[in-house]
Order: C-alpha cells, then sequence, then structure tokens
C-alpha cells in the first residue's frame, strides 16, 4: 500500500487549489500563529468555491489551542481531522474528538521519549504525526529527524491501528531516501513551495514519485493478498522477536559495516558482470550479461543471504542454526556460514535430494553440519521445509532458523529479498559504469525465487523488462513439472499464501525438476504479487531446453551454470534473437554447476561426444 500524502499549510485559495488537483489524501491548514496561519472563515469559503475530492480530507492543525476554540474553527471551517500539534494533554485532545466529532490527530515531536508519548495518546489520538520541533517552533520547519527511528514509530502506530505520518523536512529529493524506512505517511509543508507559495510541480512530483514508487509488503507482512504469517501460535513469538530484531538492523550502519566486510572479504563480493561476447554473437540479436553470483564462495547467490542471516542470529544471541536445502547450495552456505560464526548447524535435506546432490553432502558434512535426512512426502525441498519448522518450533529458544529463499511467513520473504538486493544493487551500477545504461531486460530463474527477487527488487521502479523463469520439467502438459506460477493455485504453504502446486482438494502435488534447487511446489509470495500486478513476467522451459543452454554456456563463454540457472539461460537462448544488437539482456548467473556434474553426465551421457 503507498504512504497517505499529507500537504499541508495552505495559505490562499491558489494554493488549496492547486493541492486539490493532485492526488493527495490530506489538504491542511494552520490555525496557529504561522505565516501560513489562516481563518476557518477563509477555508470555509475556499471549499465552497471548490469542492475537494471525495478521497480528499480536511486537516486543521492548532498548537496549544484552547479545546473551545479548536473546537468551535474546525466546525465553522469543516475539518475532517484535528492536528493537536503542541503539547495538548489526553483530556484536550478526548474534549476536542468529543465536541468535534472528527477525528484527533495528536503530533509527536520526535525526541528520547516520544515513543513512551505516543504510548500514552493509544485508543485517544485516530493518527500521529510525527514531526521536528526546533527552538523557534511548533512545526512547519522544514528541518528532518533522525529516520532511523521511523521504524519504531511506524510498528507503535500499528499496534494501535492507527496512521502515522512523517513530517519535517520532507522534499522530492529527500522523498526516495525516506521511503526507505517505509512510512505510513509523509506530511509536507515547506518541501512543495516555491517563495512562500505552494509550487504544483513539486506537489504533482511528490504524489507521482510516492504512488510510482514500489512498496510492499504492508506492515502485516502481505504482498497485495500473498504473504503474510499462517504459522502456529507457538511460532509466532518467534517471528516477533525476528521481525524487531531485523527491523533493528535494517538501517543500522554499524550492521551493514560488519555485513559489507564479511561479503566483501569472505565471499569476493562484488561478483563480476561478465559480457558475454560469443553468446551473444551465437545467438544473435541481443548483447548478452551475465552477473556472475557463480563467482561467490561457495558457488551460488545462497551465501548473501546466509552470511547476513547469520549475523543477525549471533545479533540475537542464538547459538544454534537449522536450515533446509533442496539443491545443497543453501545448505552449504548454512554450513559455511555456521563455521564461520562459530554456531552449530542442522541442515533438513529430503532423502531424494541427498541422492541427486552427493557431493553438496559431504560438504557439509565436511564443513561440520549435520545433515539430516527428511523421508516424508516426495523426500524433497517442501518435505524438507515441514521438518525444519518442525524442528524449530521446539528449540524456538537457542535456534535461529535461516531460510534460504523469499518464502515462509513475514517477516522471512522481506528480509531474503533485502538480503540479496545486493545482486541487483550491484548490476545497477556495473551497468551504468559499463555501459552508461539499464538493460532493457532482465533474467532469472526462480523456484522459491530470492535470486529473482534479489536481482529485481533494486530495478523494481525502473523501465526495465522483469523475466522469471520456472522449471517446466518434463513439460507444463505433463504432471512432471515445477511451474507454480503457470499451473498452480492461491493456497498457503509453509507460512504464507501463494501460489501452489495443488490438486483438488487442495493437496500438494509433488513437482518435478531436473534441477534439485527448481522443484518446489510454492514460489516467493512477492513473486505471486508481482505477477498479478504484471510488473514480472514469468515463463517455463522444460529440462532438455535447460540442458540445452548449460552445453551453449559451456562451449561458448567456458562457464559451467548450476542447472537451475540453465534454465534462465534457456529463454535467452529462445528469446535472444527477438531483440536488436543495441539492447541489453542482463542474465542473474545464480550459480555453478560443479555440484550438477553427476546429473548432467547421467543426462547427456559418457563422454559427451
Ligand atoms: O507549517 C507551519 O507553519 C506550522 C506551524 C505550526 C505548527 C505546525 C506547522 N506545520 C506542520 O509542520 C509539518 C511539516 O512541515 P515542513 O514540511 O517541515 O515544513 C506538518 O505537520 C505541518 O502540518
Amino acid at each position: 500500500m503507498n504512504p497517505i500524502v499529507k500537504f499541508c499549510g495552505m495559505r490562499s485559495f491558489e494554493d488549496y487549489q492547486k493541492a486539490v488537483s493532485t492526488e493527495a489524501s490530506m489538504i491542511g491548514f494552520i490555525f496557529a500563529p504561522s505565516k501560513r496561519q489562516v481563518k476557518a472563515a477563509d477555508v470555509s469559503e475556499w471549499t465552497r468555491a471548490k469542492p475537494y475530492k471525495a478521497h480528499q480530507q480536511l486537516v486543521g492543525v492548532f498548537v496549544n489551542e484552547s479545546v473551545d476554540k479548536m473546537v468551535q474553527q474546525s466546525i465553522e471551517a469543516g475539518l475532517h481531522i484535528v492536528q493537536c500539534h503542541g503539547s495538548e494533554t489526553i483530556e484536550e485532545v478526548t474534549a476536542v474528538k468529543k465536541g468535534t466529532g472528527a477525528l484527533v490527530y495528536k503530533t509527536i515531536h520526535h525526541h528520547e521519549g516520544a515513543l513512551e508519548e505516543m504510548r500514552q495518546y493509544r485508543d485517544i489520538a485516530d493518527g500521529f504525526v510525527v514531526d521536528t520541533k526546533t527552538q523557534d517552533a511548533w512545526g512547519g520547519t522544514g528541518v528532518t529527524f533522525d529516520w532511523q527511528a521511523i521504524p519504531k514509530y511506524t510498528e507503535e502506530a500499528n499496534r494501535q491501528n492507527v496512521p502515522c505520518l512523517i513530517a519535517g523536512g520532507v522534499t522530492v529529493d529527500n522523498l526516495a531516501k525516506l521511503q526507505r524506512y517505509r512510512p505510513l505517511g509523509i506530511d509536507v509543508s515547506s518541501g512543495i513551495e516555491s517563495d512562500e507559495k505552494k509550487d504544483e510541480r513539486k506537489m504533482m512530483a511528490m504524489t507521482k514519485a510516492v504512488n510510482n514508487t514500489y512498496q510492499a509488503p504492508d506492515y502485516l507482512g502481505r504482498f497485495g493478498p500473498f504473504g503474510g504469517k499462517y504459522v502456529p501460535e507457538t511460532l509466532m513469538f518467534a517471528l516477533e522477536e525476528l521481525e524487531k530484531a531485523y527491523e533493528s538492523i535494517r538501517h543500522d550502519e554499524e550492521f551493514a559495516r560488519q555485513l559489507h566486510k564479511e561479503l566483501k572479504e569472505y565471499s569476493g563480493r562484488p561478483t563480476a558482470l561478465t559480457h558475454a561476447e560469443r553468446l551473444s554473437d551465437h545467438y544473435g540479436g541481443a548483447t548478452i550479461y551475465l552477473k556472475r553470483e557463480d563467482l561467490n564462495h561457495t558457488g551460488a547467490h545462497k551465501i548473501n543471504n546466509a552470511l547476513a542471516q547469520g549475523l543477525l542470529a549471533k545479533k540475537m544471541g542464538k547459538t544454534q542454526i537449522i536450515a533446509e536445502t533442496g539443491a545443497g547450495q543453501h545448505g552449504v552456505a548454512s554450513a559455511t556460514v555456521a563455521a564461520r560464526f562459530g554456531m552449530s548447524c542442522k541442515v533438513f535435506m529430503g532423502a531424494e535430494d541427498i541422492r541427486r546432490q552427493e557431493l553438496n553432502v559431504f560438504r557439509m558434512r565436511l564443513l561440520g553440519a549435520e545433515v539430516i535426512e527428511v523421508h516424508s512426502g516426495g523426500k524433497t525441498l517442501k518435505d524438507a521445509t515441514n521438518e525444519a519448522i518442525r524442528h524449530w518450533v521446539a528449540n524456538v529458544h537457542d535456534t535461529f532458523y535461516l531460510i534460504g529463499s523469499v518464502v515462509g511467513p513475514h517477516p522471512y520473504p522481506m528480509m531474503v529479498r533485502d538480503f540479496q538486493s545486493i545482486i541487483g544493487e550491484e548490476s545497477k551500477k556495473q551497468m551504468n559504469e559499463r555501459i552508461g545504461k539499464l538493460p532493457d531486460e532482465i533474467v532469472a530463474c526462480v523456484g522459491g525465487g530470492s535470486n529473482a527477487m534479489g536481482m529485481f527488487y533494486p530495478f523494481i521502479n525502473d523501465d526495465v523488462k522483469l523475466t522469471g523463469i520456472e522449471a517446466a520439467g518434463k513439460g507444463t502438459e505433463t504432471p512432471e513439472h515445477a511451474a507454480t506460477l503457470t499451473k498452480g493455485r492461491k493456497g498457503v504453504l509453509h507460512g504464507s499464501l501463494s501460489y501452489l502446486l495443488q490438486d483438488e482438494d487442495g493437496n500438494i502435488i509433488e513437482p518435478y525438476s531436473i534441477s534439485a534447487g527448481l522443484d518446489y511446489p510454492g514460489i516467493g509470495p512477492e513473486h505471486a504479487h508481482l505477477r498479478d500486478i504484471g510488473r514480472v513476467k514469468y515463463e517455463a522451459v522444460t529440462d532438455d531446453e535447460a540442458m540445452a543452454a548449460l552445453q551453449d554456456l559451456c562451449q561458448f563463454e567456458g562457464i559451467l551454470p548450476a542447472i537451475e540457472t540453465a534454465h534462465a539461460l534457456a529463454y535467452v537462448k529462445q528469446n535472444a534473437q527477438r531483440m536488436s544488437k543495441d539492447q541489453v539482456l542482463l542474465v542473474c548467473l545464480s550459480g555453478r554447476g560443479d555440484k550438477d556434474v553427476h546429473t548432467i553426465q547421467q543426462v547427456l551421457g559418457g563422454d559427451n561426444q
């Protein structure tokens, strides 16, 4: 959901008309002493001359005014919301509510005790504004406060189930930065002025930026209807604890510094951006670039998220890591991180995947992890995840569940996406440095969807086509595939609502793919949302198509990709020709194929002649 936009401080009929013409949902007037002060009679006249839009609400700002005057002026001006912007008491706020029948918002000025102050107005204030107070002014200062504090205000407002607008020095230029803190609303006065008048261009730019900025999930962890927290009561505490811990490090510079150090000095980031010249020539059409996540320590993008969650686990004082794994890459990444940070590690893995990924199982054990073989269901990733959740329920106090993809209950899909966004952020920078523009299209394979989400997310507000590739296995017309978005229906699995492969009765259908990392019957909820809103296009390619593309990359670029990654490459093989040479197709090369050599050998036969 996009944040609420309030444009405040209309001082003339012209200002008011400009605000009405925008998409702002609140229009504010200052009744307190200020250069922007207006009279209730003026507001009443202006609104009669030009009615505001049906969704717009009129807000009156008062500072330490008497209850009688607030009531009288708000009735005269026809206000929907009275904003108490001074040190009005609980009794005064209650009396204004009673006297006007309007909603009353309380402004809290950011300071050490602000959160406690906010708590005191619970069940009394209908909303909050958090603003900066200076020595000379209660508001309209044009001065920002420390935005790192925003998540705690938002969290408290969400707990009280009321809106919370962020005010103080918001401008078109710092809006993008502010949005990183996911405010529920913004309240602007001086930032939309030029020469002491409201500036229509600034107002338009601001509402456009807010409305066009993709913002998900909401505070309940929902991406549109998808995501959420569908877990037993016993896990709610653990998820809330994790959510709090994540919010506390999300914008923390010290955490960012530690993580950056690990990613750089341990994993080898930034990973390379490779121009695949010979492959581009061979396919004809698009100029192909590869984002080389295969060059990460442990051979895939999984380590980005594992290092970040490992650091978070340590910060939370957990001593044990558990993880689920399919292809084994996330298991190896988790075992690696546990060894690096001195924690114990249990990896849950389906018996079928253990058979297919023998080498990775050996690696995990070598790294000191205990690999727990799961024999239920189809003995693959879904079943391993079920077991990991069961173990977590019983050991929540000292155990951190390190989920390897953008799946599971909130906050995992958001947190894993954010930790993997380094892929897209680096790509964006590298593309700009290398060719001075963004790619025309980006392609990534999708199982749960973490490499794709990490690659796509930083480009989501850009004019770049985004394509996710699922596993069609032996064909989506057969029962043997893992094409969740192509063939699935809405349902709940592993704590969140998404698309799932299920039969008429809602039983999960065992997925199939040659690639152990893609045969998951669900998909990250954000992918489900992005597909439904039309921002990302999803297609499916078969085992055979993936294996053919895998060989091309080996033979034309000297790179052995993971079979998962080869699905994205198959799309490139089929579509590069539709593009011209001056168009750039960027592929997330999510992992290397050393772990798959055994499977590849079996499929292609002995010596591959
Ligand atoms: O705008 C004013 O003059 C004003 C005076 C007294 C109290 C509040 C006032 N404005 C409020 O300040 C914030 C945002 O202002 P800015 O963007 O930093 O200029 C907003 O809540 C206004 O309602």
